[in-house]
């Protein structure tokens, strides 16, 4: 056992890193500044033990539900007391690492009512939602129906007499089902229903329903609200009240209705603006673009804890060296954890970019330039569900590379995966969004010989060329070249679309074909967000990195695409651009990456810069301290409370003591 003195176990790897780490965690951070705060915001964290995530997986529901009110109300209480900025806010709430009803609170339904809500609207609402003197929700999938939005069965009928919405819940697949935040905490939700007017359906919009007393917190009249129940996992996702809802006939007032879109007039006339009506699912492109960033972090964490328990595991040896290898020494292992690492630099890249685009798109719409906004659908949909699937089924790839130990509650990775896995169905489930993608497609490719694609279509501008060239890698270093490695992930994509585009076009466009072909559809769509994801990586790369960080990066973009174009290497060879014999040779590429990164491996989860409090993991452990954090951490364990255990008198003493043949013994 090592000794637990606070020596530094990783010292000998931290003093093979070859760049600049400080240089590296500004960049992972975003910038100067953002590291600063997020530094700052980490260690106000760490250091309040109201925020102690000790024992949360042994915590009862109640009590942890309890506690994770007292941790936001708490962290709420600091942002006011220290007066910090809105950024500042998110980064602790960050830190505090817990799913609860804040997340939707300012995730979810301010920025619908700032996307959805008239100006008007925005200044009745926004004030008091800043203040938090109300805690609204999200409140849009029901019992019967989440991804399809139009089959949502609430209805909000207008009463003229009145000057008010009538809010109802008609059959139990009605029932608002899954909001987060609606299970006990909110007064308010942000309702998705079909607006009725003098017997006519206009189909989903949203509304502002009151559903709790501002005085006392008990339901309002008509409204039966509470949480779903248990979910997935110990801690994890149960820290936050997802909750259903029903309405029997409740009233709002006429304004509750969000009407920058849409409007309903006091005599009950229905105006729609000239405004897309896709802009009602804005929130969900807000938070889609979000996500891309929070999976690099989610995966990050689970790299950072396999990365330095495999550089302190031992396991067999060899003839040539000293006692046992560290396990991160095994090629296996390697090709297991740097493409991951890789992967939590890629979408790092990436959601800073994703961040540049809906900037771009959010300052398009205010000028009433609608031109951008379906491949902003597409790529926020598409890089969601892409980066979201790759990092849950990452994390548990994490878990089991620490093998047993990996299995524990401390190791923080159970937690981490139970916490992060709906992110695969929130917000889109992933196949449902990539659909969306490959319909973005098909269409781009219908258009193209009138309209040029954009953005990250515009490849497709060129799939004359792209269908007809072959690579011309002969040998190993040709791939490392980014045009190269661009064109081929272009050619890829291309081809798999303009395939299954060609069969849809020679069918007869009925539904049940497009059905048949939904397979081919969502892999067009994957090779289409992956080709994304590299292609803004590298460009990434390319725009001002610093120097001391750039070799490291560039190691690290290559290993990714590598990886990406071997692990889809079905795809590249039955497109026919790529041979196998130049999969072979990327293949060679790649382990050269490998053993670039591995001198650097510790380092470069260390630029991540988590703290041993946010990690959460005795094996992820800053000075490397495995096994005396994992033996003193059991004796914290409640089944250790007493030596012998309880139930021991009535269930184990009666066993030992019968002293009698079982029956059906042979012995
Ligand atoms: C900052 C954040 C940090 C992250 C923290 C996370 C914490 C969060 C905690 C967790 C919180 C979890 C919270 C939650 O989970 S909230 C609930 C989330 N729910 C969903 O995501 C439901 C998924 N379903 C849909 O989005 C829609 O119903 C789809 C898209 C599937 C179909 O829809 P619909 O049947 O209506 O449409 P259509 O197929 O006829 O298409 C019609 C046209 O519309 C275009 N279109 C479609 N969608 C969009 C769009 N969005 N922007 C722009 N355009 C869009 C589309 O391309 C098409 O265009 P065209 O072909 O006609 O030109
Ligand atoms: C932890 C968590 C938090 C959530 N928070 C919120 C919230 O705050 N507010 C809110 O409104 N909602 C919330 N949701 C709901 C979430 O948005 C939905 O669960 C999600 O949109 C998926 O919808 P669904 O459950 O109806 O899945 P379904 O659509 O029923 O999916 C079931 C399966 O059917 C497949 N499928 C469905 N339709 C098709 C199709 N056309 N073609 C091919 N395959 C198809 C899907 O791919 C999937 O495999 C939350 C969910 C979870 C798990």
């Amino acid at each position: 056992m090592q000794d637990g003195n606070g020596l530094d176990h990783l010292a000998g790897e931290r003093a093979m890193a070859q760049f600049d780490l400080q240089a590296m965690k500004v960049y992972l951070a975003g910038g100067q500044r953002e590291y600063e705060i997020s530094t700052k915001m980490a260690q106000l964290v760490a250091n309040d033990p109201v925020f102690s995530k000790e024992d949360r997986v042994r915590l009862a529901r109640k009590d942890l539900y309890k506690n994770s009110l007292r941790k936001a109300g708490h962290a709420w209480k600091t942002i006011l007391e220290k007066g910090l900025s809105e950024v500042e806010g998110l980064k602790l709430r960050h830190f505090v690492d817990e799913p609860t009803y804040t997340d939707l609170h300012w995730g979810m339904f301010i920025p619908a009512i700032k996307g959805q809500g008239t100006e008007e609207q925005q200044h009745k609402w926004l004030p008091l939602a800043y203040k938090m003197a109300i805690i609204g929700c999200y409140a849009q999938t029901e019992l019967g129906h989440g991804s399809n939005v139009q089959g949502l069965e609430t209805t909000a009928t207008f009463d003229p007499t009145t000057d008010e919405f009538i809010m109802h819940s008609p059959t139990v697949t009605s029932t608002k089902w899954w909001p987060g935040g609606l299970g006990k905490a909110s007064t308010h939700a942000l309702v998705y229903a079909r607006l009725i007017t003098d017997k006519k359906d206009h189909g989903i919009h949203a509304f502002i329903a009151p559903i709790r007393s501002l005085e006392d917190h008990t339901p309002l009249p008509n409204v039966t609200v509470g949480d779903i129940g248990v979910k997935f996992g110990n801690g994890g996702y149960n820290t936050m009240d997802n909750g259903f809802l029903r309405f029997d006939h409740v009233r709002i007032p006429r304004e509750n209705m969000l009407m920058r879109l849409a409007t309903v007039t006091k005599d009950g006339k229905y105006v729609r603006s000239n405004k897309p009506r896709q802009l009602g699912y804005g929130a969900m492109v807000f938070v889609r673009q979000g996500i891309v960033i929070d999976a690099s972090i989610y995966l990050s964490r689970a790299v950072t804890i396999a990365v330095r328990y495999s550089a302190v595991r031992r396991q067999f040896g060899n003839k040539d060296e000293p006692g046992e290898l560290q396990v991160i020494q095994y090629r296996t292992q390697q090709s297991r954890l740097f493409p991951l690492l890789a992967t939590a630099y890629a979408y790092r890249a990436v959601g800073f970019w994703m961040k540049s685009l809906y900037a771009d798109v959010m300052k398009r719409l205010n000028d009433n330039d609608f031109s951008t906004l379906p491949e902003v659908h597409a790529c926020t949909a598409g890089l969601k569900s892409i980066t979201t699937s790759v990092t849950a089924d990452g994390i548990e790839e994490c878990r089991k590379l620490c093998g047993g130990h990996g299995f524990l509650c401390a190791s923080g990775l159970p937690e981490l995966y139970a916490a992060y896995v709906p992110a695969c169905t929130y917000e889109g489930d992933n196949t449902i969004l990539l659909l969306q993608v490959a319909r973005f497609l098909l269409k781009t490719l219908s258009q193209v010989s009138k309209v040029r694609p954009v953005g990250t279509a515009a490849y497709l501008g060129n799939i004359k060329q792209l269908s007809t060239q072959n690579c011309k890698v002969s040998q190993g270093h040709d791939w490392l070249n980014t045009s190269v490695l661009l064109e081929a992930f272009e050619a890829r994509s291309a081809r798999q679309a303009a395939a299954v585009a060609l069969r849809l076009a020679k069918g007869s466009g009925s539904e049940a074909e497009f059905q048949e072909n939904t397979p081919e559809l969502v892999e067009s769509a994957r090779a289409h967000c992956q080709l994304i994801l590299v292609s803004k990586f590298i460009e990434q790369l390319q725009t001002g990195t610093p120097e001391g960080i750039r070799k490291q990066l560039e190691v690290l973009c290559y290993t990714y695409a590598f990886s990406q174009l071997i692990d889809n290497a079905g795809d590249f060879l039955a497109t026919g651009y790529v041979t196998g014999n130049q999969i072979a040779l990327a293949k060679e590429e790649l382990k050269h990456m490998f053993d670039k990164i591995r001198p650097n491996a510790v380092a470069l989860v260390d630029a991540f810069d988590h703290t041993d409090d946010y990690l959460g993991s005795a094996l992820g452990r800053y000075d490397g301290d495995v096994y005396t954090h994992l033996y003193k951490g059991a004796f914290k364990e409640s089944l250790n409370d007493t030596v012998v255990v309880d139930g021991y008198e009535e269930y184990l003493k009666p066993v030992l003591t019968q002293n009698l043949w079982a029956p059906h013994s042979k012995l």
